[in-house]
């Protein structure tokens, strides 16, 4: 599928979006900062990418997803949790950069931060019923199947 971007950030222009490997599902994102950024420990800041893109197809949207080592290791995750990019919205792409950790974080600039996801989406066509048709979980949830 094909996605509109712009370069907001000339730093951007050799250094486009791409997939890492052909089986790659993410695109790292990169922290385009003028000078290192350090978080203090609960700490977030929007961070731009220096992106910015048009999915405008409406069956698609983008998910920002934390990189596992990051995220794991220093404890560098997003302040929002998941990012999720509407395929109208045309603004600058931001990550919500959260030290979740215990200690002081830093980025540098240029840095890759979290990762984009592009993903289908299907949209709901509500069908206001007082019954619903029977299932097998019915009203089962939170631990009714136990845990063995
Ligand atoms: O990590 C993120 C999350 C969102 N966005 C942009 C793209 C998205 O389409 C828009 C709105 O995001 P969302 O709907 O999650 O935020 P909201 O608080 O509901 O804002 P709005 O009222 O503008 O929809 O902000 C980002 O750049 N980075
Ligand atoms: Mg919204």
């Amino acid at each position: 599928m094909q996605v509109e971007l712009k370069v907001l950030d000339p730093r951007m222009q050799d250094q486009l979006p791409a997939y890492g490997t052909p089986g790659s599902a993410g695109i790292d994102l990169r922290a385009c900062l003028n000078e290192a950024l350090t978080l203090q420990p609960g700490q977030a800041e929007l961070v731009p990418t220096g992106l910015s893109m048009y999915i405008g197809d409406p069956n698609y949207c983008a998910t920002i997803l934390p990189r596992s080592g990051l995220g794991h290791k220093k404890g560098l995750v997003l302040g929002n949790l998941i990012g999720l990019i509407d395929s109208d919205y045309q603004g600058p792409l931001m990550v919500s950069a959260w030290n979740r950790s215990q200690t002081p974080v830093t980025i540098e600039p240029m840095e890759r931060i979290a990762q984009l996801v592009v993903l289908p989406v299907a949209h709901a066509d509500f069908k206001v019923v007082s019954d619903f048709t029977p299932s097998e979980r019915g009203e089962g949830g939170f631990g009714s199947t136990g845990t063995r």
